[in-house]
């Protein structure tokens, strides 16, 4: 039995719809990551799957039980737990008193072992708390009943890296155990650490349901050379050569695509750009080179025969290939227009925004 399906979901507000016709499963045992901009539906479907509001149409299970049936989701939250991307929780009471009240709900098996791990101040009261150590508590309240599944909506925003890193060590042995996550979120190294699959939602549709791995695959690679001679951009929009970039080339800081095309993402411009070797501009034809030669990077999706029959035409000084990372391979998806989902989505004011100037989703 799959822990989540989706058959044709969707959620209008009004006019807004965000979230159209979403079809996926997610099975037990994997982590989930759920992926989109800000405004994308996320939190949406979340809110849907946790039974908190009804679809306008299509259907979800969770653990096998109909979200919209009351009765049977007081059953599956027995075995579900929950980390909300609000925390609203009672400011008055003290974490320990929180704790208490929600063992009297749904029980409590592992708390202890979940307080040394995530340490929230639980003799303080909650309204005294920073933001991450809301967020340790609501880890505590969601893993305390030991559930089978849990939904989480960017658990880890507001933990410190320390903290990030002990979640992530948490959930790959909890997986171990065979537990389910599914869970939203930005950030796409913790995505590519702990990920099995992802869903990828823009403007409400579902984009990419995708392994991780295949994901990488098909991200390509990373390819940083530096050549004795000058050489211009268009020398290198050679098929499958994405976001060509030249150190010292002023209209490198726009990525362009192979085929010549410019981008409009503004923080990968500037973090892909390479550093020259004296860090200016020196040609104003876009051709560049000195003493130290001319790096050019830029990622490669194509025939690594083409790659290769391409460089040895080059006096090559240095060369670097790599695994491309993840945000390459979002931002050139997010960078693709599709007119059926852009139209699907008018009237979605904060879906049209997309990720510009993100380095993450
Ligand atoms: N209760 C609501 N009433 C009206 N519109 C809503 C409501 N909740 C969400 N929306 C709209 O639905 C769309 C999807 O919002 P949602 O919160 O699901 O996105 P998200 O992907 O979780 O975004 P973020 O990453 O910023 O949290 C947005 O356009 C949002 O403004």
């Amino acid at each position: 039995m799959a822990a989540i399906t989706t058959e044709g979901l969707t959620k209008h507000y009004g006019d807004v719809r965000a979230n159209e016709d979403l079809t996926f499963e997610v099975r037990e045992g994997e982590v989930f990551g759920y992926l989109g901009p800000n405004g994308a539906g996320k939190s949406t479907t979340i809110r849907t799957l946790m039974g908190f509001q009804s679809p306008t149409s299509g259907s979800a299970t969770v653990l096998g039980h109909d979200v919209t049936d009351r009765k049977a989701m007081i059953e599956a939250k027995r075995h579900l737990g929950y980390v909300p991307a609000e925390m609203g929780f009672d400011e008055d009471v003290t974490g320990e008193r929180f704790l208490r009240y929600q063992a009297s709900l749904k029980g409590d098996s592992r708390s202890e072992e979940l307080l040394e791990l995530f340490d929230p101040p639980m003799e303080r009261e909650i309204g005294e708390y920073s933001t991450g150590n809301k967020r340790k508590l609501a880890i505590v309240l969601a893993f305390m009943h030991d559930p089978d599944l849990v939904i989480m909506d960017e658990p880890t925003s507001g933990l410190d890296p320390l903290m990030q890193e002990r979640f992530y060590e948490f959930i790959r042995d909890e997986q171990a155990k065979g537990k389910t996550f599914f869970f939203s979120s930005h950030i796409l190294s913790e995505v590519q650490k702990i990920c099995d699959r992802v869903g990828v939602i823009r403007n409400g549709h579902l984009v990419e349901l995708e392994d991780v791995e295949t994901l990488l695959d098909r991200g390509g690679k990373r390819v940083s050379v530096r050549v004795a001679d000058p050489v211009d951009r268009e020398a290198f929009a050679i098929e499958g050569a994405h976001d060509v970039s030249v150190a010292g080339d002023e209209r490198s800081s726009r990525p362009t695509t192979a085929d010549g095309g410019e981008r409009d993402d503004g923080a990968r411009a500037t973090g892909d750009r390479p550093s020259s070797a004296d860090g200016a501009a020196k040609n104003e034809d876009a051709s560049s080179g000195g003493r130290d030669g001319t790096s050019v990077s830029f990622t490669f999706t194509g025939d690594y025969n083409d790659l290769l029959s391409h460089l040895v035409t080059y006096d090559i000084l240095d060369l670097d290939i790599a695994d491309a990372p993840l945000e390459d391979v979002f931002m050139r998806f997010y960078g693709e227009v599709d007119p059926e989902t852009e139209s699907a989505a008018s009237g979605t004011a904060e879906a049209e925004s997309g990720p510009e100037g993100n380095a993450d989703v």
